[in-house]
């Protein structure tokens, strides 16, 4: 993607992007459902999707029951954890909405070797996500996928990783199975954003994120803030 034109759907405010992505969301799932009878999708763990969970909670015509939840990335954690990605998933949308428990698939962030809970996702994967949804750092990474890590390169579909500036390890979604994917979505906000944003749009420095084929960019202004018109 380094330098190509991007897909960006930017919005007055981080609100109004990630109620931007709540409808895409419903729609891709009502898609999904009509097409091949389930939605199978990967979400993001960070705040910004925080914004769109409040939101697509309350949306009508969801096909929930058919909806299947993975995650892209967990931090070495248990699920009650306040740095969980599941548990704040669980808190803010699963616990409003009636997936079935049976298609909710946490990674387990508290099982070590950390090693054997990436093997044990990767084989509860489906053939191919739907939706991966995804969100960015303020140093281009994405998923756990950090600047200079060995995940990056990494063959498997999920692997643990090993993250310098954070004391402890990371599961991730790797380049080849957020790849797979139908879709890459990104909901990306705020002017920290900006810097990594421009970079990217202009090909400049090895940001992770970079590495995403054709994702769709649900941004907010302030993230745009240093882009070349
Ligand atoms: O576990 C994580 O933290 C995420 O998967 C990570 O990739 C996140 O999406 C970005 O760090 C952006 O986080 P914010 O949305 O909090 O800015």
């Amino acid at each position: 993607m380094k330098g190509a034109a991007m897909n960006l759907r930017v919005f007055p405010t981080a609100q109004a992007a990630a109620d931007a992505a709540a409808e895409a969301f419903a729609r891709a799932a009502r898609e999904a459902v009509t097409a091949r009878g389930a939605f199978h999708v990967a979400l993001s763990g960070g705040s910004t999707p925080r914004l769109m969970y409040a939101t697509l909670r309350d949306l009508p015509d969801i096909p929930w029951k058919a909806v299947h939840i993975y995650f892209g990335d967990e931090r070495s954690v248990g699920p009650e954890s306040q740095d969980s990605n599941y548990g704040t998933a669980q808190r803010e949308l699963l616990s409003y909405v009636p997936v079935p428990a049976s298609q909710i698939h946490r990674m387990e962030g508290e099982r070590r070797p950390l090693e054997e809970a990436a093997a044990a996702y990767a084989a509860l994967l489906p053939e191919r996500l739907d939706v991966n949804l995804l969100g960015m750092g303020d140093d281009g990474h994405t998923a756990s996928l950090f600047p200079g890590t060995a995940a990056l390169d990494a063959g498997e579909r999920v692997v643990a990783n090993w993250v310098p500036q954070q004391d402890t390890g990371r599961l991730t979604m790797t380049f080849p199975e957020i790849n797979a994917a139908r879709q890459r979505w990104l909901l990306v906000a705020g002017g920290k954003k900006a810097e990594a944003l421009a970079d990217v749009q202009a090909g400049r420095g090895d940001h992770p994120v970079a590495r995403l084929h054709d994702p769709v960019w649900f941004v907010d202004t302030a993230a745009t803030g240093k882009l070349e018109s």
